[in-house]
C-alpha cells in the first residue's frame, strides 16, 4: 500500500523585494509521506529557512502550491491556517520557546488545550505518556527554566507531538546541542518516524545527523539540487534484509 501523503509543496517560488527582486526560492517541489524522516541540507543563504517558513504556513507571500494532509493553504484565512498550524503541525526549532515560568506538563499540554475536542484530563494524560516515551517525566513538574538544554529540546519535541501532528517541522534541532543529546535527539526522532509512523522533515547543518535521516534533500541556490536516500542510510537498510 502506498504512503499516505503528509506534506505536498509543488512548484513553490518566492523573491524578496529589498528593494530590488531577489528571487530566494525557485520552483520547489516536495512530498513528505507518513512515516517520512527527511532532512533539508545546504550551505547559509540557500533558502532553507525561508522553505520551512512557507512549509509551516507561517509566511503565505509565495507562488505555487502547499497541501498539508490533504488540504491546499492557499486562500485560507489567517485564522484558519492558525488552526492547521495547531492540529497538523508540530515544531521544533533551535531555540526552545518553552515557557519558562510554565512547568514541564503545562508546556507540553498548552498545545493541546487550545483544541476543543479534548478534555483536560486526556490531554494530561496523553503529555505524560509523552514525557515518559521521552524518558523526560521525572522533570514534569519542574519549571523549563530549571532544565538543561537537552531536557528543554525533548520538552520541545513532546510539545510538538501532543495533537498527533501530521508533520514535525524542525530548524536546526541539534544546533545548541552537544553530540550526547544530539545522539540522543536523532534516536527519538527515528523511533517516532519508523514505530509511530510520524513524518519529520529536519533542516540542519548536521551532516553526520542527515546521512542517518531516509532521504537528503539537497539545496543551492533557492533550487533542490538532489533529494536521495543517503548511501549510509542504504547500506544500514540492505545489512538486516
Ligand atoms: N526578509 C528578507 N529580506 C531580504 N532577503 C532575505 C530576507 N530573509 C532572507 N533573505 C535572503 O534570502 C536568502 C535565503 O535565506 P535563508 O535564511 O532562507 O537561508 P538559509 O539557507 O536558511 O541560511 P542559514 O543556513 O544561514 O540559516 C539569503 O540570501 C537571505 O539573505
Amino acid at each position: 500500500m502506498a504512503a499516505r501523503n503528509v506534506l505536498r509543496a509543488t512548484h513553490i517560488s518566492k523573491s524578496f523585494h529589498d528593494p530590488i527582486n531577489i528571487p530566494v526560492l525557485k520552483n520547489i517541489s516536495l512530498t513528505i509521506d507518513q512515516g517520512e524522516f527527511v532532512s533539508i541540507t545546504g550551505k547559509s543563504g540557500c533558502g532553507k529557512s525561508t522553505l520551512l517558513y512557507i512549509l509551516s504556513t507561517m509566511d503565505t507571500d509565495y507562488e505555487g502550491e502547499l497541501v498539508i494532509d490533504g488540504s491546499v493553504m492557499k486562500g485560507k484565512t489567517e485564522r484558519e491556517l492558525a488552526r492547521v498550524r495547531n492540529e497538523k503541525i508540530g515544531f521544533v526549532f533551535q531555540f526552545h520557546y518553552l515557557l519558562n515560568e510554565f512547568t514541564v506538563l503545562e508546556n507540553v499540554m498548552l498545545p493541546g488545550l487550545k483544541l476543543a475536542s479534548s478534555s483536560e484530563e486526556h490531554i494530561r494524560a496523553r503529555a505524560m505518556e509523552l514525557l515518559r516515551l521521552l524518558d523526560i517525566h521525572a522533570t514534569s513538574s519542574k519549571k523549563a527554566r530549571q532544565l538543561s538544554g537537552g531536557e528543554k529540546q525533548r520538552v520541545a519535541i513532546a510539545r510538538a507531538l501532543i495533537n498527533r501532528p501530521a508533520i514535525i517541522l524542525c530548524d536546526e534541532p541539534t544546533g545548541n546541542l552537544d553530540k550526547t543529546n544530539s545522539e540522543s535527539v536523532f534516536n527519538i526522532f527515528n523511533q517516532l518516524t519508523t514505530e509511530h509512523h510520524q513524518a519529520l522533515l529536519v533542516v540542519t547543518h548536521d551532516q553526520e545527523f542527515a546521512k542517518r535521516t531516509h532521504r537528503i534533500i539537497e539545496m543551492e541556490d533557492g533550487r533542490i539540487v538532489s533529494s536521495a536516500t543517503p548511501p549510509e542510510k542504504k547500506s544500514l537498510d540492505t545489512a538486516h534484509l
